[in-house]
């Protein structure tokens, strides 16, 4: 089966709750119900109670019987174990899709949350490409929705593109819907399929109520029956398709794609991007070009791995042979050398741990979607080397270490007064919201702390490692699986305790962050009788009304009292025990940015009670788990799943 996406509420349930028990029953019945040959079922549990809960299943149209349920079979243990206690969630595989919600789901258009999966190879041709997937979707979609309600509201068709080329389409609504309704819920996804993901060989979106696809090879069982067509799993074609969020909760990379690689030197690649940046500014369109459009339009540049390759010579000459007078440091994921090239341009070289098992192409793909998020406050990721056993990431080098390298040392400390701090967390924190809500990938870092924090030469924070959760999560290596998850005293107790993290779980450790450079204490090396942990000592300073008392002693006069007291309040909002409590990645930047913002009180820290029914999850509990799902998820602005319709 298939697993494509997920999303799980962030409303959740009590343990042992009536809801518990509901929602056992209604995925035993869910995927009981799939065997009486059914390609959708709704059904409701707990209808006694104050708390029902509904549910339905939607195979895929084309498939059998058998395939039917054993997708559903496998979506409902999935969700089971995935969203096991919250009030609403939906499944997505490649033959069914599987959603329940504490709130009525039948009969109505869901559009949220949406999913969007792509082949980011492009077609050529693309005006008639585009022309010849709206007008063959439109056709499609008219004739799904227009079977009764109650009937199956499915379509699929294949058109001609060139000599060699034909596309296959494929359009699904839920039967329970109206023709209008089902037809409206096609129309939009069309929409979001043309936004997406417009000239490319093969997309999807996915919605709830509704879903469309199209691809250059077939996907579904088509007739007659007997005729033997490769499944989408093990179709030759290899195609990646990979999730791009829009606005909304979003997906997993998946599959493979077709690419041609030549060993290039990546040299004439780099100084290609460099001259790219300078036409831009010299360009007659200068006027209207800022640095984001500029650094958007590289961007779109890095279209295929081949433009970020090096070779292995470059980089070995550039590091002098991975000398160890060039080697920076060596954390969990390699060896980081520093390295100049000769077009005299210096980069860090991180030299991975050899891999094991990871798909090439997949590691490539990676690299690519990772290269093109630009930000000013993300260390840019310039290419990649694969030749023989070495695996290496070329990253833009960062001439003054990590934060954590200035925490630890108390004269270097010293040298970071209040402004370059507070400078250091609006660079971070728009780091991040360019990660949670501005890029075009949604990406949760997962493992910020000090040392992912590095320092350019006019200390501006950039964030580093944002990708390599992402990068390396096929890969087998058991040194990465340690090193995916986050890190011990800056995880939020939601993703230390059940593995659960989002936007919110990144925003806790923004708080740790803030509180630790406010003090210039670490919270991994908290020590005081007073409490337990850096922010439950912030905590009890504020609650006393003396929270000037965090603060680190080699500030000594340069802070204002006004925005340090600000920040601390800031950094305790970040570490609130309920996730819901924190706030979004945007509204810090709006609180850093603008002191006319009213900040709420924040509540007692995550850690501030320790109790045996609350224990910390020690670290070495959580080091073989890194197959917590996925490290894109929506943006913090959208409708949870158990509002879908709310907007
Ligand atoms: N782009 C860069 N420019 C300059 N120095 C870097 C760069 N990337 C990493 N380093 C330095 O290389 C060393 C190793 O970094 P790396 O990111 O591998 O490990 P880490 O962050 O210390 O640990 P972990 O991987 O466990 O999080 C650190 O001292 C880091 O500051």
């Amino acid at each position: 089966q298939n697993y494509l996406y997920h999303v799980c509420a962030n409303t959740t349930f009590p343990k042992n709750s009536i809801y518990n028990s509901s929602l056992n029953s209604l995925l035993s019945s869910l995927s009981s119900d799939a065997t009486r040959n059914l390609e959708f079922f709704n059904t409701t549990a707990g209808q006694n109670t104050s708390d029902p809960l509904y549910g339905l299943f939607l195979c895929r149209g084309d498939v059998t019987a058998d395939s039917c349920q054993a997708c559903v079979a496998a979506a409902t243990k999935n969700l089971a174990g995935k969203c096991s206690r919250e009030k609403a969630a939906v499944i997505w595989y490649d033959e069914c899709t599987v959603r329940y919600s504490n709130e009525s789901i039948f009969s109505t258009v869901a559009v949220r949350p949406r999913v969007a999966l792509l082949n980011t190879q492009n077609i050529t041709d693309q005006d008639r490409f585009n022309r010849l997937v709206n007008t063959t979707m439109t056709d499609l979609a008219s004739q799904a929705s227009n079977a009764p309600t109650g009937a199956k509201k499915f379509g699929t068709k294949e058109v001609n593109f060139s000599d060699f080329q034909n596309l296959y389409f494929l359009v699904q609504c839920t039967p329970d819907l109206s023709s209008t309704d089902c037809n409206s819920c096609l129309q939009a996804a069309m929409s979001r399929l043309s936004i997406c993901c417009s000239g490319k060989q093969g997309a999807r979106v996915l919605f709830p109520s509704c879903n469309v696809r199209y691809e250059l090879y077939p996907f579904y069982r088509m007739v007659p029956v007997h005729t033997p067509v490769p499944s989408p799993g093990k179709s030759k074609i290899s195609t990646v398709t990979i999730i791009v969020a829009i606005v909304a909760p979003i997906a997993v990379a998946m599959g493979l794609l077709i690419l041609c690689y030549c060993f290039l030197s990546r040299r004439e690649s780099k100084k290609f991007n460099a001259k790219k940046a300078s036409s831009f500014k010299k360009s007659d369109r200068t006027v209207t070009y800022d640095a984001a459009n500029a650094a958007n339009e590289i961007a779109k540049e890095i279209a295929t791995a081949d433009s970020l390759q090096y070779d292995l010579r470059t980089i070995v000459a550039a590091t002098n042979k991975f000398s160890n007078a060039n080697k920076l440091g060596e954390g969990g994921f390699g060896e980081v050398y520093k390295g100049t090239l000769s077009t005299g341009d210096e980069i860090a070289v991180k030299r991975l741990w050899r891999s094991s098992g990871q798909d090439v192409e997949q590691f490539k793909n990676e690299v690519v979607l990772v290269a093109k998020l630009q930000h000013k406050n993300l260390v840019r990721l310039l290419g990649f080397c694969l030749e023989g056993e070495e695996k290496i990431l070329i990253y833009e080098y960062l001439s003054n270490k990590s934060l954590e390298y200035f925490l630890y040392d108390k004269k270097l400390r010293a040298q970071l007064d209040w402004s370059k701090r507070y400078k250091i967390f609006e660079g971070i924190a728009r780091g991040i919201q360019y990660l949670h809500e501005d890029s075009q990938l949604k990406i949760i870092h997962r493992d910020l702390k000090a040392s992912s924090i590095l320092l350019d030469a006019n200390m501006n924070p950039k964030i580093a490692d944002f990708s390599l959760a992402r990068i390396l999560e096929a890969d087998q290596n058991k040194r990465y699986a340690s090193r995916i998850v986050g890190t011990y005293g800056y995880m939020s107790p939601e993703y230390a305790m059940h593995g659960e993290f989002s936007e919110k779980s990144d925003v806790y450790s923004f708080g740790v962050l803030v509180l630790e450079l406010i003090s210039g204490k670490k919270n991994s090396h908290f020590d005081s009788e007073s409490a337990e942990d850096l922010s439950s000592y912030a905590w009890i300073h504020w609650r006393e009304g003396k929270p000037l008392e965090l603060l680190d002693p080699t500030l000594r006069d340069t802070y204002s009292r006004e925005e340090v007291i600000r920040c601390i309040q800031i950094g305790l909002l970040c570490v609130q025990k309920d996730p819901a409590d924190r706030p979004t990645m945007s509204s810090i930047t709006l609180m850093l940015k603008s002191s006319s913002v009213t900040l709420p009180s924040p509540q007692q820290p995550a850690f501030f009670v320790r109790s045996e029914t609350d224990p910390i999850i020690p670290k070495m509990g959580l080091e073989n788990d890194h197959s917590i799902g996925i490290d894109m998820l929506s943006s913090a602005n959208e409708a949870p799943l158990a509002e879908p319709d709310a907007r």
